[in-house]
């Protein structure tokens, strides 16, 4: 069959960007990931049944041992390519704001992080942000990240398009 007539394939990412006084959970991708050193989020591929939203959850969950909820969708990248087989693929990430399930009070006191691949991952300062290296489908939220941080208030940001 012409590839070209075949149905794109579809990488599906969730991210899960968790804010507590001022503070946003980042982790460093691992030698022999992709992107490996870079900062990221917690987060990773949507399995079948899921949502993008429910694979943020999922993934926070099982990196850093916090459980969250998905609050509202802050930003999505999308890129296509066509495969070496000529197949198009489809890759997009969305960029779940999520609170933890504990007040955040209690997070202060509590072990924070406690998974076992939880050593990667900490809680940043917003306004440190810019100093780390993301991937650079990360960009634009960490842009709106830094610009909506007022007094360690967790910012109010708007949905994007990514027709944008
Ligand atoms: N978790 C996470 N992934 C991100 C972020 N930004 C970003 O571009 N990504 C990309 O989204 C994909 C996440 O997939 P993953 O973590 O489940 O997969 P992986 O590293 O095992 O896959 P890969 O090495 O095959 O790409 C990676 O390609 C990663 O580079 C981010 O902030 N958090």
């Amino acid at each position: 069959m012409n590839p070209s007539l075949q149905e794109p394939r579809f990488k599906k990412i969730g991210v899960a960007l968790v804010i507590a006084w001022g503070h946003v959970i980042v982790g460093q991708r691992q030698p022999g990931q992709s992107f490996a050193g870079l900062a990221e989020f917690p987060g990773g591929k949507v399995e079948s049944g899921e949502d993008f939203a429910a694979a943020a959850c999922r993934e926070c969950l099982e990196e850093t041992g916090l459980a969250v909820t998905a609050e509202r969708l802050l930003d999505a990248w999308q890129s296509t390519r066509v495969g070496d087989d000529g197949i198009e693929e489809i890759f997009r990430i969305e960029f779940w704001l999520c609170q933890p399930v504990s007040p955040s009070a209690d997070l202060r006191e509590s072990s924070l992080l406690t998974s076992s691949l939880a050593g990667a991952f900490h809680w940043v300062p917003i306004a440190e942000l810019a100093q780390l290296k993301f991937p650079s489908a990360n960009t634009k939220i960490i842009e709106l990240l830094i610009k909506n941080v007022i007094d360690n208030e967790e910012p109010h940001l708007e949905s994007s398009s990514i027709d944008d």
